[in-house]
């Protein structure tokens, strides 16, 4: 709800059309219709739908957009050109509260764009708003390149547009030119010394070229701009949009020192955020604000610690507020013993101070050969922890395997069986072959290989493997399981597993014929 002693912020979400523009991000008709449906719910004030004129495509999703939103008004966007703007009214017509958008480059380059002088320009820019406005009368003129352009020519267009009718002005930086206290002095600037720009609203709508987008829009709004022009993960043309999910949070956050409201339901944030990645097919980076993956992710020890006793100390939003569940605690080599206590009784495994020190000496051990130790690496910890009891009579040292196209390949294993070393080279039909060949040399026995299988345990190259082993002997099975990252290496446990539970079940069922 908007505090009454808070000024009012209007969102104009861009993402349909100036998002679009990003070469490669095309999306189909129905997922702009999705899209724009999503804004409205999340509350954005105007949904830029498309640019009318540019395709039959872009008339039909603007005009079917129009029709299906219910609470934010749709505009179109159209040059400042007669056909264009008709073709724009024709399609956001059918909308609740349609705008129409019009635009001209007023900068010096841009002038050099359409070939027009600055008076020629000037009477374009009346004419076109007039007759904007004579189709609608909700109308926002854009000065195209504005940080660009001569601020006196600048002051005029702005004045002319808003004599011709224009209710919003738009002061683009184009090529994402300016910087934060610039972008103020020139809405600034307009306000102060442009007759009747009390009457109209100020827009602001920056690129992100230098990485200035954000601030450049709140130094905007905090010089008098009231409509933020942006895009869902800041996509759009070149370096992008202002992204609307970092001014809506900073004014958020920070509302002690930007006290100014929107209507953004923050919690949808995420879920139109992974949309927009996944029907544009541009994928957020990790570390980008607010939606990157790593946004609300801690992986150092000394974070996660912190995080723990109070999530105030690592975090200056709360994840829900953006629409995520919890906050993650990557485990990875940086992590701590606080960190994995806490996973690991999330997984349901309570331990005491010395098991959580053996397993925090074998979890850095994987987390050194792994980027991301998962939830699922952490059963498979805990399970190999639970079957490698610590008194086995079998235990493997070291080993080295070769492999590759031409055979044999060989393994070399030591390994200890009551303690005492052997060792074994030997050769085999693969890799895994010559292992099972080498445990067989180094323990003599008659079981029979009754199942051997991999699977991996989570994705990604240097996942882990579960290796699952079964011995036969005497008609029963003993079942053996091992996790590495190294498969051939995790077979090995495995066989080892489960010979160390055949050796138990012998010296249960005969004691006098232990294994040698
Ligand atoms: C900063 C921005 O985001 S601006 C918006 C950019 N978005 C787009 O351009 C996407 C949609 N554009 C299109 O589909 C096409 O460019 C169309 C349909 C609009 C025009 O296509 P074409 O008629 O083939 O023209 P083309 O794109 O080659 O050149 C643009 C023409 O528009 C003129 N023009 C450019 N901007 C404006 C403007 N704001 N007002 C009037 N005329 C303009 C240019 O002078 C040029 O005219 P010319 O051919 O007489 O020299
Ligand atoms: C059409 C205008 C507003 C634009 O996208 C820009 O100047 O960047
Ligand atoms: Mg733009």
């Amino acid at each position: 709800m908007t505090d009454q002693k808070q000024d009012h912020v209007l969102i104009f979400d861009t993402t349909l059309r100036d998002g679009e523009q990003s070469p490669g991000a095309s999306m189909t008709h129905d997922e702009k219709v999705e899209i724009a449906t999503l804004l409205d719910e999340m509350g954005v004030d105007i949904i830029e739908a498309g640019f009318p004129i540019a395709s039959p495509g872009d008339f039909e999703a603007v005009s079917d957009i129009a029709k299906v939103v219910k609470e934010a008004q749709v505009c179109g966007l159209s040059r400042a050109a007669t056909g264009d703007i008709d073709r724009a009214w024709e399609a956001v017509r059918h909308a609740k509260r349609p705008r129409i958008h019009t635009f001209i480059g007023t900068s010096p380059s841009h002038r050099g764009i359409t070939g027009l002088d600055m008076d020629g320009m000037a009477e374009r820019i009346h004419d076109m708003v007039t007759h904007a406005r004579n189709l609608c009368d909700n109308v926002q003129w854009s000065s195209m390149d504005a940080t660009r352009t001569e601020p006196e020519f600048l002051k005029r267009t702005i004045d002319i547009a808003i004599k011709a009718g224009a209710t919003t002005i738009n002061i683009p930086d184009t090529v994402g030119y300016t910087a934060p206290r610039e972008s103020a002095e020139i809405i600034r600037m307009l306000i102060e010394e442009v007759p009747g720009a009390d009457e109209v609203i100020f827009a602001t709508h920056c690129h992100n070229d230098l990485g200035m987008a954000t601030a450049n829009s709140l130094a905007a709004v905090e010089a008098g701009a009231r409509q933020i022009e942006c895009t869902i993960n800041g996509l759009g043309e070149r370096a992008g949009n202002t992204a609307l999910e970092e001014v809506v949070m900073a004014m958020k956050v920070r509302n002690d020192i930007m006290p100014y409201a929107t209507r953004i339901d923050t919690q949808k944030i995420m879920h139109i955020s992974r949309m927009v990645a996944s029907v544009s097919g541009f994928p957020v980076q990790y570390n980008k604000a607010i939606v990157g993956k790593n946004a609300f992710a801690h992986e150092s020890g000394i974070h996660q610690d912190g995080m723990l006793k109070d999530a105030s100390t690592f975090e200056i939003m709360r994840p829900e507020d953006v629409g995520l569940t919890e906050t993650s605690l990557v485990m990875g080599k940086h992590s701590g013993r606080a960190a994995l206590r806490s996973k690991l009784e999330n997984l349901g495994y309570t331990l005491a101070d010395n098991q959580l020190k053996d397993v925090f000496v074998r979890f850095k051990e994987l987390a050194d050969r792994k980027k991301e130790v998962y939830d699922e690496d952490l059963i498979a910890l805990m399970s190999d922890q639970t079957t490698s009891a610590g008194h086995d009579k079998v235990r493997l040292m070291e080993m080295e395997v070769r492999c590759g196209t031409t055979g044999p390949q060989t393994c070399t294993m030591v390994l200890t069986v009551d303690g005492e070393a052997r060792r074994a080279e030997t050769t085999g039909d693969g890799p895994v072959d010559a292992t099972f060949n080498a445990l067989k040399e180094l323990v003599p026995h008659e079981a029979r290989l009754a199942l051997y299988q991999v699977q991996a345990v989570t994705e990604g190259t240097d996942a882990q493997a579960t290796v699952s082993v079964r011995l036969e002997e005497d008609g029963k099975i003993v079942a053996g399981q091992s996790s590495d990252t190294d498969t051939v290496v995790a077979s090995a446990k495995a066989y080892i597993n489960a010979l160390n539970k055949l050796f138990v079940r012998r010296e249960k069922s005969a004691p006098e014929e232990l294994a040698s």
